[in-house]
């Protein structure tokens, strides 16, 4: 058997079937840019923080600037995905990463990344992202292998 290094497609629409581990949403965008609100901490809450930001649908995030500051505006921003404060990191894994990760499954080079200011919760994100994403792709080659080992043995 010929094992070939996966190339990059042209394009992620004509490699990726509905059946792809990498899901039908991976079809549709190259760039998909998704939104956490991390919750207050305790120390934020004791000092009586305001959340400056509140999530208005699934795709928008709404600033609201404290009182005290007069000069700045409410403004809107729109996103792929948003997830608020009470969203889980399973449901961020599974709406917003698991598509892109298990898309490498397929030969797509693919890659998440977290941006955002210090304390924000890209560490607390990507972990729980790595995890479920290694856990993923783990079960994936084990299903595969198994299937492999079972095509070599029966003609034999
Ligand atoms: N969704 C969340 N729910 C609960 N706690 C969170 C969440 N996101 C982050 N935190 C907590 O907020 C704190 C800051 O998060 P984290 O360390 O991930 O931020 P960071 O963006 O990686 O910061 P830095 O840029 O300084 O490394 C941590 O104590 C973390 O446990």
């Amino acid at each position: 058997m010929t094992v070939r290094t996966p190339g990059t497609p042209a394009t992620k629409i004509d490699r990726t079937p509905v059946s792809t581990p990498g899901g039908s949403k991976a079809k549709e965008e190259k760039i998909v840019v998704t939104v956490r609100l991390r919750p207050l901490s305790k120390r934020e809450q004791l000092a009586k923080d305001q959340v400056a930001w509140e999530c208005v649908d699934d795709h928008m995030i709404v600033y609201k600037p404290p009182p005290q500051d007069r000069s700045a505006q409410p403004a809107s921003f729109t996103f792929d995905k948003v997830f608020g404060p009470a969203c889980l990191t399973e449901t961020v894994y599974e709406e917003g990463v698991k598509n892109v990760a298990l898309s490498a499954l397929m030969g797509i080079n693919a890659t998440i990344f977290a941006y955002g200011q210090t304390s924000s919760g890209k560490t607390y994100t990507m972990r729980g992202e790595t995890d479920k994403a290694v856990n993923d792709i783990y079960n994936h080659i084990m299903n595969v292998s198994y299937n492999s080992i079972n095509m070599i043995v029966i003609p034999a």
